[in-house]
């Protein structure tokens, strides 16, 4: 029996066509649009096309799109200056700086110096701190997108034992929080885990972040298994996740595909963020429940 595709591409597009809905209506009682300030260090090209695909996202949404390209050789002092201003300017609600950045920039000083509220990435460590403890904040993006396909294949996630494949703080870390905020019996395996697959197959819900190409095997899975590939890696083959998908496949449930599962949420659910920030900071009410349905 084949798994269920997870389409985190029509998802995202229906996504995006709820923010571009409440974008209109912010601007009508706000009188300016939400504005996101990206920031570019650096002439990576796979970074470059990441921030010109959201910047068109953005603006297909409504939305201002403001973006700052930096030499890889800024000194961190002027980035931290920028982010400074970003953060004074009124018309900015959501500020990104694209991460991996330059080895002389400490990227944990630059992203504490982001205000709080206004850190869409939902990196900023009282964000971290605000999803750890159940307060209201910003959760990171691609975490947040895995529920939501989570939440269109799964009549609930409650007591569901879910295995989370990595901790970094972008994902894995998050995303653990966030499936134990949904009330699932959260494992996270990492490189010092004895005995992954062992862990994998008791998995309901498993949620590949490793950055392993085609690491995890299909039988690994627990049959009917819900599967969620955040794995971007470019591969001689072409772009492959962390989940071996022609064998995963055959024994999951319903799965994410690379590319067009989880990626596109991740910029949709940038957008959301940056709407629901722009509500907050006008005081213009946001249905967030709208905004987050997820159709199941
Ligand atoms: N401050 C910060 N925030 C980020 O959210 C952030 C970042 N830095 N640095 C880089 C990573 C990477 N990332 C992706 C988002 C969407 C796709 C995406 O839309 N992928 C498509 C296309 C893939 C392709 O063709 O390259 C897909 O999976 O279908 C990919 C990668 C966000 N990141």
């Amino acid at each position: 029996m084949s798994a269920t595709i997870i389409d985190g591409k029509a998802f995202a597009a229906g996504l995006r066509a709820r923010i571009a809905d409440g974008v209109t209506a912010f601007k009508a009682k706000a009188g300016r649009a939400p504005g996101l300030a990206v920031v570019l260090v650096g002439e990576d090209p796979a970074s470059n096309v990441y921030v010109r695909s959201k910047g068109k996202a953005t603006r297909e949404a409504g939305m201002e799109s403001i973006e700052h390209r930096l030499p890889a050789d800024v000194p961190a002092e002027k980035l931290l200056a920028l982010v400074a201003t970003l953060n004074a300017d009124p018309t900015i609600d959501g500020i990104l700086v694209q991460l991996p950045l330059p080895k002389h920039i400490d990227e944990q000083a630059v992203i504490a110096a982001i205000d709080p509220d206004k850190d869409v990435d939902g990196f900023h460590p009282i964000n971290a701190g605000r999803l750890a403890t159940g307060l209201p904040g910003f959760v990171p993006c691609t975490p947040f997108g895995c529920v939501m396909l989570l939440k269109s294949v799964l009549p609930t996630l409650s007591g569901l034992e879910a295995v989370v494949v990595g901790r970094s703080n972008i994902v894995g870390k998050p995303m653990a929080q966030l499936l134990l905020r949904e009330s699932c019996t959260v494992t996270v395996v990492h490189s010092r885990t004895q005995d992954v697959p062992a862990h994998i197959r008791r998995a309901d819900i498993l949620v590949a972040a490793v950055g392993i190409p085609e690491m995890i095997k299909g039988d690994w899975l627990k049959p009917g298994a819900t599967v969620i590939d955040v794995g971007i890696n470019r591969t001689d083959a072409g772009l492959v996740g962390d989940v071996d998908f022609a064998s995963a496949v055959e024994v999951a449930g319903a799965i994410t595909p690379v590319p067009g599962g989880v990626g596109p949420m991740t910029i949709a659910c940038l957008l959301r963020n940056t709407l629901v920030s722009a509500g907050r900071r006008e005081g213009i009410a946001m249905d967030e429940a709208t905004l987050d349905r997820t159709g199941l």
